[in-house]
């Protein structure tokens, strides 16, 4: 990075200086993350599995690269070591020219180089197929593989703050590799950060633009080499950015920093005088100030930052709420299962949410994991005007569908849900398996259908919803219960099961649920959702009406 920073940043002329990050960014997706001929399959900052493919497409190009560099630094050796060989000749020559040239064997051989030697250097440097070779197998790699798009790199710097939103975390941790106070990977440079910022301040998320940039920028001066003329030439251009976006106070700030390291630089002593009236008036203009924040934007909505308070842990059940809940082996609906019953453990009792543990060895979860990963593809949802499912960023992951009889393990599953909810599974869907990448999630929702025309009316509404988790997630990552103030950590093997239907077959609307953003980790879940259709026997309506204590959550969205 540092390379492709400084590389272009020296060719450039005063007046081109604040196009540079554009004109850097521009070059770089270019380069390094153009489609291929072939057009990307799926996207890739959505989930884990597809990253693991792109980590092995670096691993061939690095090799190429390398390759590339062992071929041109041969090449060079061998040259240095003729240019060696003259230059140890005009040694002797310089130290007595009469008696070197009256040699006939240096005559001669100074003679030989002019007329051949140099013809031959000339040749070999461009025989040298190195260069070529390298640029025309990364075009056969491109072809071969599909490198991310430029909606990737977006993607994965919206996920990047979403988790920063979610869990409040700071920019100055994140580019430390800390999450959560805990160190976790390596730090993110300063040109990382930059690069965020650029992205960031392309799709005008102008709020988060401000503390990445400044993030570099502190970065950037605390190093060593802070104060040559390229790098106060690059901090000149965020300087416009951020009066381009109207954040004076840090454009001056950096505005002077420059101008404490090279006061020649005039046009800066004018930027200074200009920004300095701008504070002292406090105008308030640049593009984050034009922005109008979107009246009924949902993640500005009490709903919204509920559940972001439970996702934190900030919002939780209340001691009277906890006291009751229970852990015990049952053999629920299965009597069968008396000699192995399950481990039920009770999160909450009205309505009853219940996680039940070990239900998958680790070695059913990977056979499903693996059977899931060659075909996963975006999660798409359901349109409530009826038009076909789309991919939404309320909801981003991978997912999949699946008959059971697709595998052992799968129908193993099916009968689980079964066993645990005691209902008829004739009329389940479809295994659904889904995993979340770094910051995937699916903001809050209900499970069973709003409207009479996205389901199939004959099998009736999703009464139950079991999610199976198929991995652990280190952090974040929860399935949340924003009405509940429940966040149930992901444990591989276990189900979490809840009816979303109370018994009169009205929607409960306090199953609102969503899954946080995944904060470190891969989080991977396979949905089964069970209909109404005949459980008439084996959950039969009640004689009163249930559904009015519900209902005043219906109008808190
Ligand atoms: O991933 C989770 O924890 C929840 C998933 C979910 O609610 C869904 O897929 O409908
Ligand atoms: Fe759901």
């Amino acid at each position: 990075m540092q390379f492709f920073l400084n590389k272009f940043f020296f060719k450039k002329s005063k007046e081109m200086r604040y196009q540079f990050p554009l004109f850097l960014c521009t070059f770089m997706v270019i380069c390094c993350f153009c489609n291929n001929a072939t057009g990307n399959s799926d996207e890739y900052f959505s989930s884990v599995a597809g990253l693991e493919k792109l980590l092995m497409v670096e691993y061939v190009v690095l090799d190429e690269l390398q390759n590339y560099i062992d071929s041109v630094q041969k090449h060079i050796d061998s040259l240095q070591s003729e240019v060696d060989a003259i230059r140890s000749d005009h040694q002797a020559a310089a130290d007595d020219v009469d008696g070197y040239l009256s040699n006939p064997v240096n005559a001669y051989r100074l003679i030989k180089r002019l007329q051949s030697d140099w013809h031959t250097f000339e040749d070999v440097i461009r025989a040298d197929t190195s260069r070529a070779d390298f640029l025309s197998s990364m075009e056969t790699n491109r072809q071969a593989f599909d490198f991310p798009t430029k909606e990737d790199v977006i993607g994965s710097a919206v996920a990047l703050v979403r988790l920063q939103d979610t869990y409040k975390l700071e920019v100055a941790e994140l580019a430390s590799g800390i999450l959560n106070g805990i160190k976790y990977g390596p730090s993110m440079s300063w040109q990382d950060c930059f690069l965020l910022g650029h992205h960031l301040y392309e799709i005008q998320d102008f709020n988060h633009t401000v503390p990445w940039l400044k993030q570099s920028m502190q970065m950037l001066k605390s190093q060593d080499s802070t104060k040559d003329a390229v790098t106060l030439d690059f901090m000149e251009t965020v300087v416009a950015y951020h009066r381009e976006m109207g954040d004076f106070e840090t454009a001056l700030e950096l505005t002077n920093y420059i101008l404490s390291f090279d006061a020649t630089r005039e046009h800066m002593s004018a930027t200074k005088y200009y920004l300095e009236r701008m504070v002292s008036d406090g105008i308030k203009a640049g593009l984050m100030h034009e922005m109008i924040p979107q009246a009924g934007d949902y993640h500005l909505s009490n709903d919204f930052k509920r559940y972001e308070q439970v996702c934190r842990g900030e919002l939780q059940l209340i001691a009277a709420e906890e006291r009751p809940l229970r852990c015990r082996y049952d053999s629920n609906n299965a009597p069968f299962r008396l000699l192995q019953p399950y481990k039920v453990e009770e999160l909450y009792l009205n309505p009853r949410v219940v996680q039940i543990h070990d239900v998958l060895t680790t070695d059913n979860t990977d056979a499903v994991k693996q059977l899931a990963k060659t075909r996963m593809s975006r999660s798409q949802v359901r349109n409530l005007d009826g038009s076909a499912a789309s991919s939404a960023n309320y909801r981003i992951s991978k997912s999949a569908w699946f008959h059971y009889e697709e595998s052992e393990e799968m129908q193993k599953m099916l009968r689980h849900m079964g066993d645990l909810s005691g209902l008829n599974m004739d009329y389940a869907e479809h295994l659904q398996v889904a995993n979340y990448g770094i910051g995937g999630h699916y903001e809050p929702h209900f499970d069973f259908f709003t409207d009479n025309c996205t389901y199939n009316l004959s099998d009736g509404n999703r009464i139950a919803t079991g999610i199976f988790y198929l991995s652990d997630v280190e952090e974040g990552g929860g399935t949340a219960f924003p009405y509940l103030r429940l966040v149930v950590k992901p444990q591989q093997g276990s189900v979490l099961l809840w009816y979303n239907l109370h018994r009169s077959e009205e929607p409960d609307y306090r199953t609102r649920h969503a899954a946080c953003p995944v904060l470190k980790g891969s989080k991977w879940i396979g949905n089964i959702w069970v209909r109404v259709r005949n459980q008439d026997r084996a959950r039969p309506c009640g004689l009163l009406p249930d559904h009015e204590v519900s209902l005043k959550y219906k109008h808190l969205v």
